[in-house]
């Protein structure tokens, strides 16, 4: 007992001291390898710089940095290595001309190999599953596909500007006026957008409409999803995503991971119940606007006679299994819906808080649409003003503010500097479009930037790395598929708002001075995580003239037959 007794304290201080060697040997090790990597912050030992990241809010903290160690910046979160770049010439040497290298993605554990179940493609690595998924859906984003699109968006948009008339105040009243919180009440303005710009990826994805706004099963859960995907995604937030080692403790130990796993039943009843949805309708022949599920599963079905491929990723003879083309339909929505409709109300925030601006703006589709038509996808060429100040709100907002970060499969080096293998490798949109050199006067909204001779009414968002404006789509092999849907609905929609409605806000009831979020302050205006995106705030729509609230209703009238010609749903209100 005795000899047992003075044992256990000399157990303690030798596993003490073996620690505590691991630990300084390791960090010694780091430390060497360190040397190599580009700058940045001193590490700690084991956390690295995991403590010096904001979770909430890191875009601001990313461009300090960015401004101290220049076009390319290390960090080391726990054993993970991520490399920054934050001038455009670094980011295309890096992530197009070595686009072999850097197509993979660095997933966060917790949010991706359980409660996705390692099926979300936008987190797919650069592999055949990802490469089988991509390919399903070359056939959506066809030249002519997009062209076939822009029907359902020009529908759409009519509905849109009918529930914006028929809103009018209603975003003003006491429940709306708070800044403050990220959900979006029902009968909120931003819900109308969102509809919108959810109808029109539900449509090219299933072939179904979102035709209502308030009470809708989908519009709801599709956001609710997103939300608590960039929630359980947000790094720092799992011990898992930085320690692989944590992933080893049994379920007792690890309550997150059955928390996972219920939060993956729950989005399954979402994805998984699309595609079940779709399978009964084909399989009692219900016809649809072409879209890819049903597309895709009859194409499955002639090549193959298979109706119902369970398990996940992909079959043997490289056709997706129904849980993954579940998810990947489910990322064309997440991708398509909130990212639009967030430039939308960006687009709008800075319209009601640059009134020179929007007096341009309007005079510029007043002159070239007039007052007897609405603008149409025809306009395009002619309003370059509009397409300035998309690009602006782009540049000045980017939905992913940080852009969705790739990974590196092989030991690279630039500029002398090591690029390990597997590390996360940042595409800093948000320090690059903040860059004072590139954009004079950056925090400034100034669509006049983007309106000399070269740019004027072209896009300019890349691929092509030559006078991109922006960088919002991305780099590279994993450039967003959905740039010429979004821009499509950006133009139309953006463009009848201001030809239909004035933009009326609250005003302070003493000085009477207009009551409008402050575009700079970020904690107030902005959501927090890796998408930072505008926080509600109240705008009434007000028709121009009684003319043109006549002409909404009646081309709402009309869309309701067309919907019908299509076989698709009518609005319900
Ligand atoms: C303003 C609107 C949009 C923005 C800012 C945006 C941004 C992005 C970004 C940053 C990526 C990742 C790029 C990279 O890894 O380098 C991406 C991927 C993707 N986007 Fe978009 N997107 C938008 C609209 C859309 C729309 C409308 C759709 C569908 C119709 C869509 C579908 C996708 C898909 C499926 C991916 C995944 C590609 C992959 O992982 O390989 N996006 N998007």
């Amino acid at each position: 007992m005795l000899a047992k007794g003075r044992a256990t304290p000399m157990v303690i201080i030798f596993i003490a001291i073996s620690f505590t060697l691991v630990v300084v040997v390791h960090h010694v090790h780091l430390s060497i390898a360190d040397r190599k990597l580009p700058p940045g912050p001193r590490r700690l030992p084991i956390v690295g710089n995991l403590l010096h990241v904001p979770t909430l809010r890191p875009y601001p903290q990313f461009r300090k940095w960015a401004r101290q160690y220049g076009p390319i910046f290390s960090l080391r979160l726990g054993p993970q290595t991520m490399i920054v770049l934050n001038s455009a010439e670094v980011a295309h040497e890096i992530l197009d001309n070595r686009a072999r290298k850097y197509s993979s993605r660095a997933p966060p554990h917790v949010a991706h190999d359980i409660m996705s179940d390692g099926q979300r493609l936008v987190f797919l690595p650069y592999d055949k599953e990802w490469k089988a998924a991509k390919k399903s859906m070359q056939a959506l984003f066809t030249t002519a596909k997009i062209r076939e699109m822009r029907r359902t968006q020009e529908l759409e948009s009519r509905v849109l500007l009918y529930d914006l008339l028929c809103h009018r105040q209603q975003s003003l009243s006491a429940d709306f006026t708070e800044f403050v919180g990220d959900g979006v009440p029902d009968r909120h303005w931003f819900a109308i957008i969102r509809r919108y710009t959810t109808s029109v990826v539900m449509t090219a994805t299933y072939g179904n409409r979102v035709n209502r706004v308030v009470d809708n099963p989908h519009l709801h859960k599709i956001y609710d999803v997103l939300a608590n995907f960039a929630h359980v995604g947000q790094p720092g937030n799992y011990l898992a995503d930085a320690f692989p080692i944590f992933r080893k403790l049994p379920d007792w130990l690890a309550p997150w991971r059955v928390a996972a796993r219920k939060m993956h039943e729950w989005e399954m009843e979402l994805w998984g119940g699309l595609l079940q949805r779709c399978k009964n309708e084909l399989r009692a022949g219900k016809e649809h606007v072409t879209n890819y599920v049903s597309t895709y599963l009859r194409q499955r079905i002639d090549s193959t006679g298979i109706e119902d491929a369970p398990g996940k990723g992909i079959l043997p003879n490289g056709h997706l299994t129904d849980k993954l083309l579940a998810y990947t339909a489910g990322t064309i929505l997440e991708a398509g819906s909130d990212t639009t409709a967030s430039t939308m109300q960006s687009f709008i925030l800075f319209m009601v808080t640059h009134p020179y601006v929007l007096r341009t703006l309007r005079e510029e589709i007043d002159r070239v649409v007039g007052q007897s038509r609405m603008p149409g996808f025809e306009d395009e060429g002619n309003l370059p003003y509009l397409v300035a100040c998309i690009k602006e709100t782009l540049r000045r907002r980017p939905p992913t503010i940080m852009g969705i970060p790739h990974s590196s499969d092989e030991e690279d080096y630039y500029d002398g500097y090591l690029i390990p293998k597997n590390s996360t490798v940042v595409g800093n949109v948000w320090a690059i479009h903040m860059d004072p050199v590139a954009y004079p006067n950056p925090f400034a909204y100034d669509p006049e930037r983007f309106l000399d001779d070269a740019r004027c009414n072209k896009w300019n968002s890349g691929p092509d790395h030559k006078d991109r404006d922006h960088f919002v789509f991305g780099w590279g092999r994993r450039f967003c598929v959905g740039q010429n849907v979004a821009q499509d609905s950006l133009f139309l929609v953006l463009a009848r708002i201001i030809w239909a409605f004035d933009l009326q806000v609250p005003r302070d009831p003493t000085s009477g001075n207009p009551l409008v979020p402050d575009i700079n302050d970020e904690e107030a205006t902005f959501t927090t995580g890796f998408v930072s995106v505008p926080k509600i705030y109240p705008v009434a729509f007000v028709p121009r003239t009684e003319e043109k609230a006549k002409m909404i209703i009646k081309s709402f009238e009309q869309a309701q037959e067309e919907w019908e010609i299509l076989g698709l749903d009518r609005d319900q209100r």
